[in-house]
């Protein structure tokens, strides 16, 4: 059974559709993440999941229960992240863990959850003495101290360092593993490629696409990059002409194709016809990001 499931839903503010007929399920124990450009309706789609906003039209369920009627029951099984700006500055990590974990009938032991992730030794830190990945890790000890079984996790590594950020995504990985369901609402192709075993693709309120990174990837017109420097002149005409050629670029005598997989053969083969070596060829796989640029229309709209 899915832990979380949308269907059909949709919001309206002052007559504008911004979440417009979204459905997707997330499955326990996955890492379910939600891409989409500025104002695509995701973090108001998420926020239909926490109950804090009640839908139009169309129905959510946490573990069967309705997030608005059965709140309380869903507030147990849903650890979301806090807001930098909701902590006190002065509170200690050992305060923030107490007074949140107050909020539920079966706390998770904080001081277990602070050396888990990394704040053993923190606890009687303030807040403002925290650096940013510190802060990220009192976040997530937050969302996990109901003992939610599912934690939903809302751009949390923007401003992290790379570092920081790769720590993160270990954190994320381990919550996953103790058995949580992590819904991650993300701007970092790369986050989700690497973490996401699914992700919804949001864009002007509807799910343009859904399916594992891989799925999305291979759904992209441009799935692959031949480049390569030509022993001589070129048509790019011919190339372009090739089947599965998506498009040709030419920098610096430098030729890439973009296409499907069967452009790689179609290209070798019309160089070998014209006896024109390939030199420095290079054959890349197309990324999630390909995929996004490919699936969404990435104007703005807030
Ligand atoms: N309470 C509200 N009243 C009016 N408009 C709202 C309200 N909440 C959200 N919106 C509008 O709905 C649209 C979608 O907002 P939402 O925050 O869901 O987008 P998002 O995909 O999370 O964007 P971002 O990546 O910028 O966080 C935006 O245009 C926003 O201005």
């Amino acid at each position: 059974m899915p832990i979380v499931e949308v269907n059909n839903l949709h919001k309206s503010y002052g007559g504008r559709a911004v979440v417009d007929g979204v459905s997707f399920e997330i499955h326990e124990g996955e890492i379910f993440g939600i891409l989409g450009p500025n104002g695509a309706g995701k973090t108001t789609s998420v926020e239909h999941i926490s109950g804090l906003r009640k839908p139009d039209e169309g129905t959510v369920r946490v573990a069967g229960l309705d997030p608005v009627r059965d709140h309380r029951a869903v507030t147990e099984l849903l650890g979301t992240q806090l807001q930098q700006s909701e902590l006190q500055p002065k509170l200690t990590v050992r305060e923030a863990l107490r007074l949140y974990a107050a909020f539920y009938a079966r706390p998770a032991d904080g001081d277990v959850l602070a050396e888990r992730l990394g704040l053993g030794r923190m606890l009687d830190t303030r807040f403002t003495k925290l650096s940013g990945g510190q802060k990220q890790r009192l976040f997530i000890a937050l969302a996990l101290i109901g003992s939610p079984r599912v934690v939903v996790l809302d751009e949390l590594t923007t401003g992290l360092d790379p570092r920081g950020r790769r720590d993160t995504w270990e954190l994320i990985e381990e919550v996953r593993d103790s058995g949580v369901t992590v819904l991650l609402v993300t701007h970092f192709m790369e986050e989700a490629q690497r973490l996401c075993d699914r992700v919804a693709i949001f864009d002007s309120g509807r799910i343009r696409a859904l399916g594992t990174p891989a799925q999305l990837i291979g759904q992209s017109s441009a799935a692959i990059v031949v480049s390569f420097h030509p022993s001589g002149p070129l048509d790019p005409a011919l190339l372009e002409a090739q089947p599965g050629v998506v498009s040709v670029h030419t920098a610096r005598e430098r030729v890439a194709v973009e296409g499907s997989e069967e452009s790689i053969h179609a290209v070798l083969g019309l160089l070998a016809r014209l006896g024109v070596t390939a030199e420095r060829l290079r054959i890349a796989e197309a990324t999630l990001d390909d995929a996004y640029l490919d699936l969404t229309d990435t104007r703005s709209t807030s």
